[in-house]
């Protein structure tokens, strides 16, 4: 049976859920459930602390997990991603009170509080920085504040929690992070349980970043239309009763299908569908 570890709470926590939910995993129907197993799919769910996801898969108990990218790194731990999952996306920087450093190399001799001391000591290792580090659980914004760090080192997505803070952000992102699916240092890829998982995973985010584009075309504008809507690998093409005209279906990235259909219909093509995609195996 293979054995998974998924967040338990947390921003990593419900999207996690609704992914292995999407690809048709049975998932746990209580918050406080700590395991389940799912007999259809031969799976075993761990719901374990984020942060701890990565040292339970490089002990080799558990065959993957679903963590953040930067709690991958800041752990140190014998694992490594082997799938970007796409949600969760985040920046991890430096940031201060304005006006109190310009840039990194100031940093020289100053506290950096942050939830994530492995990912801030190697940073300030490799850029020769010579900076304490302080390590806090969480809100580490309002270590400033306090008095407790003059910088602090943390996850930043919108910025709100920095602008509410009064604080701003220090040079360049030291990373950036979201949820991957990891597996331990050096594992045998092929693993057909573990293959069968990750394709399953990878057609959620292929239905979620994709939609069907149908429409009918006159022959002559055929070449044209395929070259808007090439598709994955090629466009189905299919006569229509109408001599002259065929029926194009593809697939084609969601972001951009409105101005496709707007190009299509342009060059002549007509009945512009774009329907949803529910599951996919490329
Ligand atoms: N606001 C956010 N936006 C996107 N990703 C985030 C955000 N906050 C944390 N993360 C990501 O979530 C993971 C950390 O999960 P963890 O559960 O430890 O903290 P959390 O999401 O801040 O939850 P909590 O602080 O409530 O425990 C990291 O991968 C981090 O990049
Ligand atoms: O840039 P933003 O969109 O504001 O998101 C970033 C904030 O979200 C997380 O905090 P969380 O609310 O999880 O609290 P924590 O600091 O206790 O983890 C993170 O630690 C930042 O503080
Ligand atoms: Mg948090």
């Amino acid at each position: 049976m293979l054995r998974i570890a998924v967040p338990n709470k947390g921003s990593l926590s419900g999207p996690a859920a609704d992914m292995l939910h999407e690809a048709g995993y049975q998932q746990r129907r209580e918050s406080k459930e700590l395991r389940i197993v799912d007999p259809v799919n031969d799976v075993e769910f761990f719901y374990l602390r984020p942060r701890d996801i990565a040292i339970y898969v490089a002990s080799g108990r558990l065959d993957i997990g679903i963590t953040g990218r930067d709690l991958l790194i800041d752990s140190g731990a014998n694992a490594e991603e082997i799938l970007p999952l796409g949600f969760a996306r985040s920046t991890f920087r430096y940031a201060t009170k304005p006006g109190t450093i310009d840039g990194p190399a100031d940093l020289n001799g100053k506290t950096v509080a942050t939830s994530y001391e492995g990912i801030v000591a190697k940073h300030l290792a490799d850029s020769g920085i010579d900076a304490s580090v302080v390590h806090l659980d969480g809100a580490v914004e309002t270590a400033i504040q306090l008095g407790v760090a003059q910088v602090i080192a943390d996850v930043v997505e919108t910025g709100t929690s920095l602008r509410n803070a009064g604080l701003e952000v220090v040079g360049e992102p030291i990373m950036t992070s979201e949820a991957v699916v990891i597996r331990r240092t050096g594992t045998d890829g092929e693993e057909p349980k573990v293959q069968q998982f990750l394709r399953r995973l990878q057609g959620v985010l292929v239905a979620r970043t994709y939609v069907m584009m149908d429409y009918d075309c006159r022959v002559e504008q055929l070449e044209k239309a395929v070259a808007l809507t090439p598709g994955l690998e090629s466009p189905t093409i299919s006569p229509l009763h109408n001599e002259g005209w065929v029926a194009v279906r593809a697939m084609v990235p969601a972001k951009d299908a409105q101005g496709i259909m707007d190009d299509l219909y342009d060059i002549g093509a007509r009945a512009i569908l774009t329907t949803a995609i529910h599951a996919c195996r490329l």
